[in-house]
């Protein structure tokens, strides 16, 4: 296969994307052609604040052709057009064979959350020292368990579920893959909701809740019917703060609340927005990220 790779401004990703389709390439990527340099821009903002940014200012599209003759046939259209100005030609270059899924599943290795409390790809064995695990692979949704916010709330689940103490019905917020609905599955807990407003996400917690025969109940956030004896919510500070009274009014009395998704430097502003319901406090801290919890 041939690589045809561009570079453009960002009014014209879209344009050359869609000539690039038009045009039969077998996939298009679009990079931003400024990355790990000084003129490095951020692209998103959190949810609920302005985007920094609308696009890269100059993007780096590359087209997958399956030969050199049509690679170069594209090259040669594209170059003609009116929306191509301002845009260059890269270059057009081999892609080296490579045994593409075996690539992509060296990326995910086993992942351990305590030492015997394990994340484990289903096409890898399952190390000897995992009492227990979750058997997930990377997908559409967020939780794969290598993500600081999502080891936190599992290192939580697991200390609380291994030292004996019942976590109770449980809800899992913002529940992405469903990977701590299933970790509280496999630490005791029977009585599960799992709720996202994203519901790619809802079918992935339904079809990775299977895949490690626990039970649970998935859907939109509309189907949550506490109050609940453990409730868990890794999402991001700023909807965390729009959603303390919502959440803080599903914890049961004598239950916790076990947040993340929160920078150190924002615990003050946590705090400060449930305090009129719960006061918490800064449970556990990995490169950077907080775990914030509550009990009432
Ligand atoms: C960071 S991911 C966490 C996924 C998983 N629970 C974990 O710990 O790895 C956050 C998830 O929250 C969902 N989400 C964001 N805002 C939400 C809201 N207001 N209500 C429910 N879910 C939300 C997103 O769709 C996403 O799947």
């Amino acid at each position: 296969m041939y690589e045809l790779s561009l570079l453009c401004p960002e009014d014209r990703v879209e344009a050359l994307s869609d000539a690039l389709d038009a045009l039969d390439a077998l996939s298009v990527s679009v990079e931003d052609a400024d990355a790990q340099t000084e003129a490095e821009q951020a692209l998103f903002g959190e949810p609920g604040m302005p985007p920094p940014k609308d696009g890269w200012q100059r993007s780096r599209i590359v087209a997958l052709f399956p030969t050199e003759a049509a690679a170069r046939e594209a090259r040669q259209l594209l170059q003609v057009q009116d929306f191509f100005e301002g845009c260059h030609v890269l270059g057009v270059a081999p892609v080296q064979d490579q045994d593409w899924v075996r690539l992509t599943q060296s990326q995910f290795t086993p992942v351990d959350i305590t030492p015997d409390f394990w994340i484990v790809p289903t096409w890898h064995e399952l190390p000897p020292q995992a009492r227990t695990s979750i058997r997930l692979d990377p997908g559409l949704a967020f939780g794969t368990g290598t993500h600081p916010t999502t080891r936190m709330c599992l290192r939580w689940i697991a200390r609380r579920g291994a030292g004996g103490a019942a976590l109770g019905k449980v809800l899992d917020y913002g529940c992405g893959s469903g990977i701590l609905a299933i970790g509280a599955a496999k630490f005791g807990a029977v009585d599960i909701d799992a709720v996202d407003i994203d519901p790619a996400a809802v079918e992935s917690t339904r079809l990775n809740a299977q895949a490690n025969n626990v039970q649970l109940r998935a859907g939109l956030p509309d189907q949550v019917a506490g109050p609940y004896q453990t409730v868990l919510a890794n999402i991001l500070a700023t909807p965390l703060k729009v959603l303390a009274p919502l959440l803080c009014s599903y914890v049961a009395q004598g239950g916790h609340l076990v947040l993340a998704g929160i920078l150190e430097r924002q615990a003050d502003e946590l705090k400060e927005a449930y305090a009129p319901w719960l006061p918490l406090q800064v449970a556990d801290s990995e490169d950077g990220w907080i775990l914030m919890t509550a009990a009432r």
